[in-house]
């Protein structure tokens, strides 16, 4: 057993990494209204590529489970991601880009780098090291979205309201209480002391992913 649930445990672990991903320069210019709109198009493009692999993730979660509760977590994380492309659809569609034009794109090595790193993390442990993977994910988005919202209250015409908003929404809110509940779930039936090095690896490793995902949109905005 461990003293803090295993979320906050290994958030704490990681909490440099944290810092860097959910306070990244990028986020910092979205609250602001100022990132360049190159930026987010080309983060908007990539992360559609990066959700079909993440929607691939859930579906492997689905395959290692053994039991319906796990199999359900597993499909609701799945719909979640499955239906958050209905924003990058929708505000694509405004740059004349259809979802064939988004398949089409070609994958940035941040994009092949996070998803197959979390695809490999899933394929070669178990239930617990896929969903400690999946974590920085959709709880990092809740939180920042939490943080950014206030701007957006602000000021309704703030040039990603809709994206803030998205992840702001109680929807998106109570699936990310849900992977952490996930987390805590098999945490209590095979978390032991001697697997922190190897989790807190998997956890950091995809939260420095996060960071370079913000960061290659950024660098697109040169
Ligand atoms: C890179 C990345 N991380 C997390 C999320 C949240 O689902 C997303 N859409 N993209």
């Amino acid at each position: 057993m461990t003293e803090l649930p295993l979320f906050d445990l290994l958030k704490s672990q990681a909490a440099d990494h944290w810092q860097d991903y959910t306070r990244h320069e990028f986020l910092r210019q979205m609250g602001h209204g100022s990132l360049p709109e190159a930026a987010f198009r080309e983060y908007l493009i990539q992360d559609y590529l990066f959700l079909i692999q993440f929607s691939r993730a859930y579906a492997l979660a689905a395959y290692k489970s053994r039991e319906f509760a796990d199999i359900r977590a597993a499909q609701d994380g799945l719909a979640a991601i499955v239906s958050e492309t209905d924003l990058h659809v929708r505000l694509c569609a405004r740059w004349g880009l259809s979802p064939e034009d988004l398949e089409a794109a070609e994958e940035h090595q941040s994009t092949v780098a996070y998803t197959r790193f979390v695809l490999d993390a899933g394929m070669s442990g178990d239930l617990l090291d896929l969903h400690v993977a999946l974590a920085p994910c959709v709880i990092g988005y809740a939180e920042i979205a939490q943080w950014l919202a206030p701007a957006v209250e602000a000021n309704p015409e703030h040039p990603y309201a809709e994206w803030i908003s998205e992840y702001a929404s109680e929807e998106y809110q109570s699936a990310a209480r849900a992977a952490v509940e996930q987390i805590e779930s098999l945490g209590r039936r095979s978390y032991t002391e001697a697997r922190l090095p190897e989790l807190t690896r998997v956890f950091s490793t995809a939260t420095r992913m996060e960071s370079a995902f913000w960061q290659m949109g950024l660098d697109a905005a040169g």
